[in-house]
């Protein structure tokens, strides 16, 4: 299995690459790409940790080298929040480096699956799918907006607040990755029950923990070791479901059959070719009805954006 980080020489990128080097199975490559000039290093560093992941670094403008193979595409680069900006603050320059790393993907590794970290995501996403399908190599199965990161904080915010193990804690976050668009289904929470009023300052705080980070770190960026620990739990379960492991499921902002918007985030099985199945989310409380009414024209906004972006 071959792994490929493109913006790995970033916060989250660094911290990815060590825990890929980490918790990969044996035998597997780590292919690490970004345009800073540290990358190489990054790689000679991870590599001399001994695990049987064999890590091989490449800096400058082309990804090439490093998409060769690949098996799946984790893409990290762009720039990041500060405070007072909003995720879509980030569009006019992220939109262009997915769209050429995309399109280099597509040249290169044109069946490989490609996870999307870099914001907006919601957006992003639209963009990577619209590049794929002008080059005639779109696999809808293959693409994936990274929304781990929600899952994780859902995780443990909830853990907090009702003294339970995190590591015991599941739950569902669907819609998108952004403010109002991020819901966690938490009257599916098993074997606890939620006031009113801890669902709406759970589910605001969920909604806002990027933010939370933002401002924590007064301007020197967003959330990067919380979200490579996310971004490397997404990745294990794409290369576990590409080996063919059985029930491999994590929710992920995927095209599926289009009832709410055309990229939603939902659980999924992961399976050989990526989405084996897009499964049901369940039954939403009225409260989760209502915010699942209430973000549908702000996601559907920012998908047209992104085909926007590159159809005209
Ligand atoms: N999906 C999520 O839940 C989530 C969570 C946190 C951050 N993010 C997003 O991830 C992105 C990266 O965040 P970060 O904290 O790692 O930022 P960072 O600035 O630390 O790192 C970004 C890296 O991208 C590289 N880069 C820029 N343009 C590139 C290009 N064309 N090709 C290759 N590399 C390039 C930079 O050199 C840098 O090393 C941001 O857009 C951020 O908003 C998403
Ligand atoms: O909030 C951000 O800008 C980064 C990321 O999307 C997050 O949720 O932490």
């Amino acid at each position: 299995m071959k792994v490929a980080v493109l913006g790995a020489a970033g916060g989250i990128g660094q911290a990815l690459a060590l825990l890929l080097k980490l918790n990969l199975p044996a035998g597997s490559k780590l292919a690490l790409y970004d345009i800073a000039p540290v990358t190489p290093g990054v790689a000679a560093d991870i590599s001399h940790i001994p695990t049987a992941v064999e890590a091989t670094g490449f800096a400058g403008e082309d990804p090439t080298p490093a998409l060769e193979g690949a098996d799946l595409v984790l893409i990290s680069a762009g720039v990041a929040r500060k405070p007072g900006m909003d995720r879509a603050d980030l569009f006019n320059v992220n939109a262009g480096i997915i769209r050429n790393l995309v399109g280099k993907v597509a040249e290169v590794a044109p069946t490989a699956c490609i996870g999307v970290i870099t914001n907006p995501v919601n957006t992003t996403v639209a963009i990577a799918a619209e590049v794929l399908k002008a080059a005639g190599v779109y696999d809808k199965n293959k693409l994936f907006g990274v929304t781990t990161l929600d899952v994780i904080r859902s995780e443990t915010f909830i853990a907090e607040a009702k003294g339970l193990d995190p590591a015991q804690v599941k739950i569902n976050v669907i819609g998108g990755h952004s403010g109002v668009t991020i819901l966690p289904l938490l009257s599916q929470v098993e074997g606890v029950s939620f006031s009113e009023d801890e669902i709406a300052s759970l589910t605001h705080r969920i909604q806002n923990a990027g933010t939370e980070v933002v401002e924590a770190k007064a301007g020197a960026g967003s959330a990067t070791l919380s979200m490579a620990q996310a971004a490397c739990r997404f990745g294990l379960s794409v290369v576990r479901g590409l080996q063919g492991e059985q029930d491999v499921i994590e929710c992920a902002y995927v095209e599926g059959a289009g009832e709410h918007t055309r990229f939603f985030a939902q659980p999924v099985k992961l399976g050989k070719q990526g989405v084996e199945q897009i499964l049901p989310y369940g039954s939403l409380s009225e409260y989760e009805k209502g915010a699942l009414d209430g973000m549908l024209e702000t996601l559907s906004g920012d998908i047209s954006k992104g085909e926007a972006f590159v159809n005209g």
